[in-house]
C-alpha cells in the first residue's frame, strides 16, 4: 500500500492529500487540467517535496520528519508526457543508460539484464533497438520511455499522461501495450490522466481530484456510479462492468457477456468463450421504461431497481443510478420523463441498454 500524506503550497494552489493508494492495480488519478495530478505524482516520485509529508510504500518510509529518500533511490520508474531520450544513443542504449544508473542507485537490484529483455518484449519494441530517437513515431517514442521506466526493475511504476502528447491513432496504437502492462504486470501502476475512455480502460482504482484535494476515490465502478461526482462527465457518464464471454452468435456476429446474474448482447469483437472483458455502459445509452416493452430493436431489456437521481448539467436532463443484476449503473433520461414516469428510489422498472462496448 502506498500511504501519502502530503501538504504543499504556492501561491495560488494548494495540495493536501492524505489518501492510502492499493498496492496492486492501476489507481487512475483523474481530474481537470490544475486539480494537482502532477504534483502529486512528484510527490510520490521525490520531485517536489513537501514541506510537511510523510510517504510509505509497502511499510518502507519514503518521507517523514527525519527521513527523506531521494528520487534516485526510489524503486520507481516514471513515464512522462513525452519520453526524452537521449538522442545521440540508440533506443538500446538508452535502456541501457537508464538501467546504468538505477544500478549505482540500487546495487542490490535483481537481475536487470532479464528485465530489459521482459520489458522489450512487452512494449514491442525489439526491431526498434539499434535507432536514433529522431527516428521513432511519437507512439513509438512513448513506448521506449515506457520500456526505459521498467527496465530499471521498478516496485511501483508511475505514469503521467503517458498519451497527452498523441494524436488519436498513435493513441490506439500505444493504449494496448498500456492494457498489457495492466495485465502481466505485478508491480501496481499510478496512472495520470484526464481522459474517460483511458481512466475506462486501464484503472481499477479511480482518485477524483479538485482543487489539489481528492474529492472522490474507491473502486473503478463504485466511483464511476456516484451521482455527486465533482467533476461532470457529461457525454462520457457511465459505469465499467467486469464480464465473462459465455456465448457466440456466429450468424448475428454478437456475444453474449455474463455479468452477475445479468446477461448482455454486444457486438462480436472476437473475445474467446470464457474471456474475463470490461464492458463500458455508457448513461446515455440507457434508458427506462415502466414495463418491459415488446417489439423494441433493443437487444438488451433488463429488470431494474432506481436507487437515485441526480441532477445533470443541463436542466433538462437527470442522471438516474440504477441496480441491475450485473451491478450498479447510470442512465442519463430527461428530467420530463424522470415525471412522467414518476421515477422515485426503490422502483422497479425496465432498463434498455442501447450499446455496450467491449473495452
Ligand atoms: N513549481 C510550481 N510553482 C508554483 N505553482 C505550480 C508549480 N507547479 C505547478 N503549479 C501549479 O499547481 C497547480 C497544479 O498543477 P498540476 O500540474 O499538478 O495539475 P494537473 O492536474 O496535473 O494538470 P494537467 O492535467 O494540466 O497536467 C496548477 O495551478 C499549476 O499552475
Amino acid at each position: 500500500m502506498l500511504d501519502v500524506h502530503v501538504r504543499l503550497a504556492w501561491p495560488g494552489f494548494s495540495l493536501e492529500v492524505d489518501e492510502q493508494l492499493p498496492a496492486r492495480g492501476v489507481t487512475a488519478l483523474f481530474g481537470h487540467s490544475g486539480s494537482g495530478k502532477t504534483t502529486l505524482l512528484r510527490c510520490i516520485a521525490g520531485l517536489e517535496r513537501a514541506g510537511q509529508g510523510r510517504l510509505s510504500f509497502n511499510g518502507e518510509v519514503w518521507q517523514d520528519a527525519e527521513t527523506w529518500v531521494p528520487t534516485h533511490r526510489r524503486p520507481i520508474g516514471y513515464v512522462f508526457q513525452e519520453a526524452s531520450l537521449f538522442p545521440h544513443l540508440s533506443v538500446l542504449g538508452n535502456l541501457r543508460y537508464g538501467q546504468k544508473r538505477s544500478r549505482r542507485a540500487n546495487p542490490g537490484a535483481r537481475d536487470t539484464r532479464f528485465r530489459l529483455e521482459q520489458a522489450v518484449e512487452l512494449l514491442g519494441i525489439d526491431h526498434l533497438l539499434e535507432r536514433r530517437p529522431a527516428a521513432l513515431s511519437g507512439g513509438e517514442r512513448q513506448r521506449v520511455g515506457m520500456a526505459r521506466a521498467l527496465a530499471v526493475s521498478p516496485r511501483l511504476l508511475l505514469m503521467d499522461e503517458p498519451l497527452a502528447a498523441l494524436d488519436l491513432a498513435r493513441k490506439q496504437e500505444v493504449l494496448p501495450y498500456l492494457e498489457r502492462l495492466h495485465d502481466e504486470l505485478e508491480i501496481p501502476i499510478i496512472y495520470v490522466s484526464h481522459a474517460p475512455d483511458e481512466v475506462a480502460r486501464l484503472a481499477d482504482h479511480l482518485v477524483v481530484m479538485d482543487g489539489g484535494r481528492v474529492r472522490r476515490a474507491g473502486p473503478l465502478n463504485a466511483v464511476l456510479s456516484m451521482l455527486d461526482l465533482p467533476i461532470r462527465l457529461g457525454e462520457d457518464a457511465g459505469v465499467v462492468l467486469d464480464a465473462t464471454v459465455v456465448e457466440r452468435d456466429e450468424r448475428w456476429h454478437l456475444l453474449r457477456l455474463c455479468c452477475g446474474d445479468a446477461s448482455l448482447w454486444v457486438r462480436d469483437t472476437g473475445a474467446a468463450l470464457g474471456d474475463h472483458v470490461r464492458v463500458r455502459i455508457l448513461a446515455r445509452d440507457v434508458s427506462i421504461a415502466r414495463a418491459h416493452t415488446e417489439g423494441s430493436s433493443i437487444l438488451n431489456s433488463l429488470p431494474a431497481r432506481v436507487e437515485s437521481i441526480g441532477d445533470e448539467d443541463h436542466p433538462a436532463l437527470a442522471l438516474v443510478r440504477l441496480d441491475f443484476g450485473g451491478g450498479t449503473l447510470l442512465a442519463r433520461v430527461t428530467r420530463r420523463s424522470a415525471a412522467q414516469l414518476e421515477l422515485a428510489p426503490g422502483d422497479a422498472v425496465w432498463i434498455q441498454i442501447k450499446a455496450a462496448a467491449l473495452l
